[in-house]
């Protein structure tokens, strides 16, 4: 058989054509450098997701003005042709409509997970296949490995920049055509290394903030923007019954808040749910946070067996049900219409309906999916 590229495909790297996602940021400008720089015929795209001169997000944030400038000097330097392409629209209506609607139902949403699902790898994906790339590569930290069966997806090598929580709804089709060569890499110092050796000026670069739309972390502020009027004030509720204050809007808490609820002294009471219908926030005890069972839906399965085939008591796995916590013991119960139920070992807190569950094979790193968490019936 004739030997693979590092792409994985049997011919030249200058015969293989690789559209590379560039944000402009340290990442994405390394993966294309380093392709570029092994022969591949590089085609590097960015995205205008927003007008950062308009409603939503500060000046220099994610794919402003100084990001597109920063990956064309990349491909000038590395003399790979570049495009920039006007996403605005695609953008508010995959991830940022959504976002604003979900945090007014009371969830708490992850708008990173659908930009990735829907503009990335779905809208861009295409047009890297009109562009009749053999592949679309990335700088998100996760790895693609060849398996006996088919590609699979695991977490990427440093676990402190591991995004596998952030793509678990990256289907079989989409994980063919994708490559992430930046996922092997024991930590960042490593991409920083590689970008002072191409002599690119994002070497330094600071990362990126965490949702690119939202300046600071103030949610709040851009959903107020986007919706005005939209957030309604309402009662802080015990769940004990007892009205314990006022709240200014759903949208300002999430479950397991215990700051800036407003209602004094006392026993230490947290966000256990937000309704948003009855525009309540009901607060309780640190215990009432505690949760085993955690409903499920809009599962992506990327495992071996077929999803159908999943034993019907369900099946062993690790579960993330927060971006920020290691994988934990959890059972995984097949339901009907695209629903599942997750069973932890151990109880967790502060599991909020709009994030999501992530699932891993119990031996190891390989990722198996995820779905939605949904609110408890
Ligand atoms: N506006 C964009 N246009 C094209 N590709 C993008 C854009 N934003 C992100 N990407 C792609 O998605 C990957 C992950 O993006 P994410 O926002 O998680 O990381 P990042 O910190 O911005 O990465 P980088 O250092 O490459 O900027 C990027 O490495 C890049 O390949």
């Amino acid at each position: 058989m004739a030997e693979l590229n590092s792409l994985g495909f049997a011919k030249a790297p200058a015969d293989t054509r690789v559209v590379v996602a560039m944000s402009g940021g340290v990442d994405s400008s390394v993966v294309a450098a380093q392709l570029a720089s092994e022969g591949y015929d590089v085609v590097g795209v960015t995205l205008q997701l927003y007008d950062h001169g308009a409603a939503l997000a500060k000046k220099g944030a994610c794919c402003a003005g100084r990001d597109i400038h920063d990956a064309r000097r990349v491909a000038e330097t590395m003399a790979f042709p570049h495009y920039v392409l006007d996403y605005e629209n695609k953008f508010r209506e995959s991830v940022i409509d959504e976002f604003a609607d979900a945090y007014l139902a009371g969830a708490t949403p992850i708008p990173c997970i659908r930009c990735n699902e829907r503009v990335k790898f779905r809208d861009l994906l295409e047009t890297a296949k009109d562009l009749d790339a053999d592949c679309m590569a990335t700088g998100h930290y996760i790895q693609r490995k060849a398996g006996p069966q088919k590609a699979e997806l695991h977490r990427a090598a440093d676990p402190e920049r591991d995004q596998s929580y952030f793509l678990f709804s990256t289907t079989q089709e989409q994980l063919d055509y994708l490559r992430f060569p930046l996922g092997h890499l024991k930590s960042k110092a490593e991409t920083r290394t590689l970008a002072a050796q191409y002599g690119l000026s994002v070497a330094d670069k600071p990362d990126s903030q965490d949702i690119c739309f939202v300046p600071n972390g103030s949610y709040a502020a851009v959903i107020e923007k986007l919706r005005p009027g939209a957030a309604e004030p309402g009662e802080i509720v015990h769940l004990d019954g007892r009205v314990l204050g006022a709240h200014r809007g759903v949208i300002h808490y999430t479950i397991g808040q215990r700051r800036g609820l407003g209602i004094g002294g006392g026993e230490p009471l947290y966000v256990v749910k937000l309704d948003a219908d009855a525009r309540r926030v009901i607060v309780g005890p640190k215990e009432a946070l505690a949760t085993r069972t955690v409903p499920i839906h809009q599962i992506n399965w990327i495992g071996d067996r077929e999803w159908d085939a999943l034993p019907d008591d369900g099946a062993e796995v690790l579960v993330k049900v927060r971006s920020t916590r290691p994988p934990r013991e959890a059972v995984l119960r097949r339901g009907a219409d695209g629903t599942a139920e997750v069973e932890l070992a151990l109880a967790e807190e502060g599991i909020a309906p709009g994030q999501a569950c992530v699932f891993y094979a119990p031996e190891g790193s390989r990722v198996l999916g995820g779905g939605w968490i949904r609110a408890a019936a």
